[in-house]
C-alpha cells in the first residue's frame, strides 16, 4: 500500500444516499466494506463526516438561529453520522471508536491526538466527530488539522465526484479534470473543492490531498495502493 495511515474525510451529504436528508443503510454498509478492505490491508484509518445530510450551519439564518447556535447543531449532525458509521463498521466486523472533539461521554472519547494514535496503532478505525468543535468551520478544516494532528500521510476527500476539475463539473459538464495538480494551481484557477482554510493548512503543514468518488466500490482500495484515481493534489 502507498499510505500506512491515512484521514479519509466523508460527505455528509452523500451519507443520505437516493434521499436529501438523514442516513442511508446501504450508502453506510458500502462505505463500511470499502474501509474494511483497507483497514484489513493494516492500513492506519483516521475519518471525519460532514454533516450536510442533517444540518448545515448557514441553514440556521433562514430558520432563526444564529450562525453560532447553527454552527453548533451542524457539529451535532457529524457526531450522529460519526456513530451511524462506528456502528456500519463494527457489522463489518471491524473494531471502531468515536472520538468527538466536543466533551460529550459517553457519546464518545473525548478526543485528543495522542488517544487517537494510541487507538490507531492498535488497529481501531478512529472517527473523530463534532467538527473542529468552533463555529465558522467546516469539516474539511477539521479533517485538514486531523490528519496533521494524527500525522496522516494523505487527506483522501471521498466525495461524489471524481476529481478536481477545471470548472465545477456539477454546473459545467464539460469541465476537464486534473490527474494531479499543485496547490498554488488550485488558488491560481480558484477552484472550489474544498474551502480555503482546509486547503491551506493542508498546503503549509506538507499534506497532500486526494479528491476522489468514494461511491464506486474498490475506489477507496485503489487510492491507498497509489493508482490514479480521482485527483492528487501536491506542492
Ligand atoms: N473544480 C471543481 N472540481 C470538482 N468539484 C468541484 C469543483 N468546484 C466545486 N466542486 C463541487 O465540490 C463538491 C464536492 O464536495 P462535497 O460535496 O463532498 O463537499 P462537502 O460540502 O464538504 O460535503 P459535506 O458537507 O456534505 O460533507 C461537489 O458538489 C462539486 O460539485
Ligand atoms: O469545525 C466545524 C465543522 C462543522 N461546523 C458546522 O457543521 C456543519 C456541517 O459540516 P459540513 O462540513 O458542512 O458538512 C457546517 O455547515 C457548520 O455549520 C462547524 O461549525 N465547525
Amino acid at each position: 500500500m502507498k499510505y500506512k495511515r491515512i484521514l479519509l474525510k466523508l460527505s455528509g451529504e452523500s451519507l443520505a444516499g437516493d434521499g436529501e436528508y438523514g442516513l442511508s443503510a446501504g450508502v453506510l454498509g458500502s462505505y463500511a466494506s470499502q474501509i474494511r478492505e483497507i483497514a484489513g490491508a493494516g492500513v492506519e484509518v483516521g475519518i471525519v463526516i460532514g454533516g450536510g445530510n442533517i444540518f448545515r450551519g448557514m441553514q440556521g439564518a433562514e430558520r432563526g438561529f444564529d450562525r453560532v447556535k447553527g454552527d453548533q447543531m451542524g457539529m451535532l449532525a457529524t457526531v450522529i453520522n460519526s456513530l451511524a458509521l462506528e456502528s456500519a463498521l463494527r457489522a463489518e466486523g471491524m473494531q471502531a471508536k468515536v472520538l468527538t472533539s466536543i466533551c460529550m461521554e459517553p457519546v464518545g472519547e473525548y478526543y485528543s491526538k495522542d488517544k487517537a494514535v494510541d487507538y490507531l496503532s492498535r488497529g481501531y478505525v478512529v472517527i473523530i466527530g463534532g467538527g473542529t468543535s468552533n463555529p465558522y468551520f467546516t469539516t474539511d478544516s477539521a479533517a485538514a488539522l486531523r490528519g496533521i494532528e494524527i500525522e496522516a500521510d494523505v487527506l483522501l476527500k471521498g466525495t461524489r465526484v471524481d476529481g478536481i476539475y477545471d470548472a465545477d463539473p456539477e454546473k459545467h459538464p464539460e469541465a476537464r479534470k486534473f490527474g494531479e495538480i499543485t496547490f498554488g494551481e488550485v488558488y491560481a484557477r480558484g477552484l472550489r473543492i474544498m474551502d480555503l482554510t482546509a486547503f491551506t493548512l493542508c498546503r503549509e503543514n506538507g499534506l497532500p490531498i486526494v479528491v476522489f468518488d468514494m461511491d464506486t466500490p474498490g475506489n477507496l482500495r485503489r487510492v491507498v495502493r497509489g493508482e490514479a484515481i480521482g485527483t492528487l493534489v501536491r506542492e
